[in-house]
């Protein structure tokens, strides 16, 4: 089933054009990876695909409605229940302990103490966190840090995970984990999964990469086979 469609995606800040007419469709369960040179607008388009920013021309279609046409509290009412999101800085609120870090989308939709506290310890088993739940942010190691926030984008059972270069803070080791991790969110979990990222290591554990260039898709490929996947983009990647 089709989950995002954009058609002629145009996003420009000030006069200056960065999305300059974007098409494509997502399925369902699809694993994708964003590419291109720093400042092409792959932040840009993920926060436009996560309904946190708007399009400057054209439309974005989320499981068919155009997200235009929908008020502001359908909008958050999507990003609350239907979108996760990774970033780079992790985004972690200091003041929280991990547990209610992670449990802060439930707090938000008013769920059942029990049912929370259920979930998190559920998450946090999956992703190896359930020693530190009582620990606050600035006491925990930085693939600790990621793999709450994780755990905070699954928790209100999201359609799609959005990671923007999820590994981006990370030494290579632990950012191998958490690739682990995410990918297991899509291939166990079935959530559709776009990300974005620099390295094409990353990029092949997606069966699906998407380029950026000049404001435009420059190269889409797709295969379900990591190594030659990379081998591919290593070709593509001295072609740009
Ligand atoms: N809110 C904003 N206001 C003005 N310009 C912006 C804004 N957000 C992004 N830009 C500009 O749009 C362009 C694309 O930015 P974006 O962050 O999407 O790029 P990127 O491909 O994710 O870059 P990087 O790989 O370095 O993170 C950049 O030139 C950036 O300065």
């Amino acid at each position: 089933m089709e989950i995002i469609k954009v058609v002629d995606l145009k996003k420009s800040f000030g006069g200056v054009d960065v999305l300059r007419g974007l098409n494509f469709r997502i399925e369902e369960g699809e694993r994708i990876a964003i590419m291109g040179n720093s400042g092409c607008g792959k932040t840009t388009l993920l926060k436009i695909l996560g309904l946190i920013d708007c399009s400057t021309y054209g439309e974005v279609y989320y499981k068919g409605k155009e997200s235009k046409s929908l008020c502001s509290d359908e909008i958050s009412e999507i990003r609350l229940n239907d979108i996760g999101f990774v970033f780079q800085e992790f985004r972690l609120l200091d003041s929280l302990t991990v547990q209610e870090n992670i449990m802060l989308p439930m707090i938000i939709n008013k769920e059942e103490e029990e049912i929370m506290f259920e979930k998190c310890n559920y998450y946090a088993k999956k992703v190896g966190i359930e020693h530190i739940l009582n620990k606050k942010p600035s006491n925990i190691s930085g693939g600790e840090k990621q793999r709450t926030a994780i755990c905070r984008a699954l928790i209100n059972d999201p359609s799609i995970i959005y990671a923007d270069e999820p590994t981006g803070n990370l030494d290579s080791k632990t950012g191998k984990t958490i690739i682990d991790i995410l990918i297991n969110t899509n291939v166990e979990l079935k959530k559709t999964l776009i990300m974005v990222t620099h390295d094409p290591a990353i990029a092949s554990y997606c069966n699906r990469v998407i380029w950026l260039k000049d404001g435009l898709i420059a190269h889409e490929i797709r295969g379900s086979h990591k190594d030659k996947l990379y081998g591919e983009i290593i070709e593509k990647m001295k072609e740009i």
